[in-house]
């Protein structure tokens, strides 16, 4: 007996379905680390690796990187980007080997600890380049985002309380000292540009009182040791614990979702919401001409030249719209025959996100009302088995990835439609995490179900959201399974336009 849905499929859909389901990814990605309410919930699981210099460290990270092998989404912090910055006399010392970087004094913690916790708690964060032939932080910074384990290794890894309370597994690596000492050499000659007799000053004036002060009484701090040598074994079973408890953590978070977004039966349908209800939704005056574009649009007969060049007029005014919402600014201008004109304009930075790959006809529309705009991207699939959206990708422009940047620049976030708006939520919560304000973010597209802009008006108040059409119905069609894939429903907008994406770019 088929599932009843199955017997609502209407013919007029399989095509589109048949589409939708070859685009989707069956690849890994970032499920949803938000809740119902559009916040954060849950944090990124943080390894702290520490032990000697050359014990090992790196190594066991990499190993445990490499074993958790289809988890895309695994960085390696080391210690040593948050040496300190060094003043000249102290460079001119570390030049003579003069300069204790095993001491504790010589890490920045506070900065260490405050990038870890950003990361820890989904936040991007820019963390510092250090250069050991220079002897110095470099001027730029490395950006990372979006991790769901941060492993951390550095000699002090466990000695300061601020790291070890942000840590969820301790490691620690014990290593002979011959066996450190003879790494150490064949490292720091081959790769940091020292010389043996260089290695063995430095050695025994700082490395081994600093490895007996203070890195060797931190192994007390470990949930683990693992030896420095023939370790495959230990860090296997590292590699499983920490998958394990990834699987948990997304049990609990999905139970989590899965309550929180069920339909509370006392609050009506978001579906019977009517459009001039929804605070946040602007949409374009109904001309003639607009109508005129929106019928070749919708009508499937529409040759797809005639469909592209009516999607580019409409992302234009789209575009032109959205820029009535960021604030213009007073200029005054002296026109060819010497008159003064008092005059407006924008000199606020504005960038796009483009959801890909929809909202690439609006990141063209983009173009033609901006000169020259930052635009990034995001990819976000539905996971095809449990329907949730995936971030697979993100490429944001520098402009967001700066978080001084981030909080005074205003976003255009663009997709062709807002559907369920579960991809326009993950994409808001991406520029948030990147300290981007929600009063600036506006949301372009060409068509939004009344529903979807419910959701994102109600986790998002201060977003805005320009579009040239709202359709009233959401009609659920079933995609019947094949091969490794289960049969799903998808939530399709009537009497819509079809797959937006997928008819501009073929
Ligand atoms: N388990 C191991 N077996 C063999 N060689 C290793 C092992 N772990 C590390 N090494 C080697 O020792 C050197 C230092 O290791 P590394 O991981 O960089 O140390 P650390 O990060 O603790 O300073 C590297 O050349 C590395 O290849
Ligand atoms: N400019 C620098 C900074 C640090 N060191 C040494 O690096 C060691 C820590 O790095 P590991 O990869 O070995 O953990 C530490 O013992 C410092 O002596 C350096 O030589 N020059």
């Amino acid at each position: 007996m088929l599932p009843p849905l199955i017997r609502s499929v209407r013919k007029a859909h399989q095509a589109e379905v048949t589409t939708l389901k070859n685009q989707l990814l069956k690849s890994h990605g970032r499920p949803p680390w938000y809740g119902e309410n559009g916040r954060p919930i849950g944090e990124a699981f943080v390894v702290g690796i520490a032990g000697g210099s050359a014990s090992g460290k790196t190594h066991v990270a990499r190993q445990i990187v490499q074993n958790l092998g289809s988890i895309p989404t695994v960085i390696i912090l080391s210690q040593d980007s948050f040496y300190k910055k060094h003043t000249p006399e102290e460079l001119e010392l570390a030049f003579q080997n003069l300069y204790d970087f095993d001491h504790p004094d010589s890490v920045d913690v506070p900065l260490f600890a405050a990038c870890l916790a950003d990361l820890k708690a989904w936040q991007q964060s820019n963390i510092p380049i250090y250069s050991f032939t220079e002897h110095q932080r470099l001027d730029e910074t490395k950006y990372l985002y979006g991790a769901s384990i941060i492993i951390t290794e550095g000699i002090l890894a466990l000695h300061d309380q601020k790291l070890r309370d942000l840590y969820d597994l301790k490691i620690f690596v014990q290593c002979d000292s011959d066996i450190m000492l003879a790494r150490r050499i064949k490292r720091d000659v081959a790769e940091r540009g020292r010389s043996v007799e260089g290695v063995l000053d430095q050695y025994l004036r700082f490395v081994k009182p600093s490895f007996d002060n203070f890195v060797s009484p931190s192994a007390k701090y470990a949930d683990i040791i693992v030896p420095g040598s023939n370790n495959n074994v230990a860090i296997e079973l590292i590699s499983t614990h920490i998958r394990r408890e990834l699987t948990n953590r997304a049990r609990e978070f999905r139970c989590k979702i899965t309550n929180a977004i069920k339909p509370n039966p006392s609050t009506p349908d978001p579906s019977h919401i009517a459009v001039e209800q929804l605070p946040n939704l602007h949409i374009i005056p109904q001309t003639p001409q607009l109508k005129g574009i929106y019928t070749t649009l919708r009508d499937k007969t529409s040759e797809r030249q005639e469909f592209i060049f009516n999607v580019d007029r409409l992302a234009t005014y789209l575009i032109e719209k959205a820029l009535e919402f960021v604030p213009a600014g007073h200029e005054t201008v002296t026109t060819p025959v010497g008159v003064e004109y008092n005059g407006r304009s924008i000199d606020t930075e504005i960038c796009g996100v483009t959801i890909l790959r929809s909202g690439g006809p609006l990141e063209k529309g983009m173009r033609r009302v901006l000169r020259d705009p930052a635009v990034g991207s995001l990819l976000i699939q539905s996971d095809v088995k449990s329907g949730e959206a995936i971030l697979l990708h993100s490429m944001l422009p520098t402009s967001i990835r700066e978080r001084c940047r981030a909080e005074v620049t205003w976003v255009f976030l663009l997709d062709a439609q807002i559907v369920t708006s579960a991809s326009g939520i993950m994409a808001v919560r991406v520029l948030l995490d990147h300290g981007v304000q929600e009063d600036h973010i506006i949301f372009v597209t060409i068509l939004a179900a009344p529903r979807g802009v419910h959701v994102l008006n109600r986790l998002f108040p201060k977003i805005k959201i320009v579009s040239g059409s709202a359709d009233p119905n959401l009609t659920p069609i079933w995609i019947p399974g094949d091969g490794d894939d289960e049969a799903r429903e998808v939530l399709c907008i009537e009497p819509g336009m079809g797959h937006i994406g997928d008819r501009y770019y073929l």
